[in-house]
């Protein structure tokens, strides 16, 4: 399958690099909610052809069960005219495009397929609501370890260097409708740093996760999802809602507290990412191995 990207919920997005056929041929089957075919800074120049030639065959034979996006090389580079030619024509259903800094580069390259800016300068962040803002872009996407080099920052276990930065991403995004994805967890052998950084993620209003390894697939999807109790408690509340409104209410209350719309709203979303969930369990019954 290889559906629109935004269409479905994204609590975990997975790169993949190009010149890593074992891991392309792996992500086939993890349990991500839509995979990035890398063929920027995760591969080195010596392999960015033999990358394409590898993306380029993966996105041909289909068979994929999520959305699949890859991620050209910037403009201004060598490969940038090969690199989109060859993910127009092998059906990508969108392109995520490293380093945009301004709504120029975003129009330029609305090429009828969904773009998802990656924001990691800091004139990317300046401009990211004019970026959010263009039609054919479909969602924003923090790259922080560039952004973190552009702005001189120190690591921070909780990001305090780059909070702004982060909330200006998700502000952009929501403002126009877009999906914000949160940047990547270097460390993949840190589950506990990377959960956290999760639970950060979407306290600050991340629709998900962009993640580099199989085993960062499960915590991000459980961050970025819901509870069988929660989805339990929507349901219970929506019932509530719309009994309430048969009966001629404008509102209600749940559990002793006010429910309006936008209560009534956000329950259907929680229902939504838990009814997703259901279907990765019974896409994936052994999860992701
Ligand atoms: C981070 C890694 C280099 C770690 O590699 P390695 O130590 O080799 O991993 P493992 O041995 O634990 O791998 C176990 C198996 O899992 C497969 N695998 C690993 N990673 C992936 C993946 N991303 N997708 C699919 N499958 C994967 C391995 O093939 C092993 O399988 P098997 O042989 O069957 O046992 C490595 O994980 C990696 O390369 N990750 C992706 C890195 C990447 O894509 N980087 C670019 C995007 S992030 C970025 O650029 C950030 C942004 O722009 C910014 O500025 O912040
Ligand atoms: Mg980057």
């Amino acid at each position: 399958m290889m559906g629109l990207p935004g269409a479905g919920p994204l609590r975990s997005v997975l790169y993949v690099p190009g010149d890593k056929p074992r891991a392309i041929e792996k992500a086939r089957a993890l349990a991500a909610d839509a995979v990035i075919l890398d063929l920027e800074d995760a591969v080195a120049p010596e392999h960015k052809a033999q990358a394409r030639t590898n993306v380029r065959a993966a996105l041909l034979a289909g068979g994929w069960r999520v959305p699949v996006l890859v991620r050209v090389n910037g403009l201004g580079t060598v490969w940038e005219h090969e690199d989109r030619e060859m993910a127009l024509l092998s059906g990508a259903c969108g392109l995520v495009l490293p380093k945009v800094e301004d709504d120029r580069a975003a129009l330029e390259l609305s090429l009828g397929r969904p773009l998802w800016a990656m924001i990691e300068t800091p004139r990317g962040v300046l401009n990211a609501p004019a970026i959010a803002a263009v039609p054919g872009v479909a969602g924003l996407l923090v790259g922080a370890n560039d952004l973190a080099r552009a702005l001189r920052t120190r690591p921070h276990p909780a990001r305090i260097p780059l909070l702004h930065a982060l909330s200006a991403v998700v502000l952009a995004a929501r403002a126009h409708g877009k999906v914000p994805l949160d940047a990547v967890f270097n460390d993949v052998r840190d589950p506990a740093g990377f959960v956290q950084e999760c639970e950060q993620g979407r306290a600050l209003g991340f629709a998900g996760k962009t993640v580099i390894h199989p085993d960062q697939i499960e915590a991000a999807n459980t961050a970025f999802g819901v509870t069988e109790e929660q989805a339990q408690q929507a349901r219970a509340l929506l019932t509530a809602w719309e009994e309430g409104r048969a009966a001629g209410r404008s509102v209600v209350t749940f559990g002793g507290s006010l429910v309006e719309g936008m209560h009534a709203d956000e329950a259907q979303e929680v229902l939504a990412l838990w009814a997703a969930r259901q279907q990765t369990v019974i896409d994936r019954p052994e999860g992701n191995d």
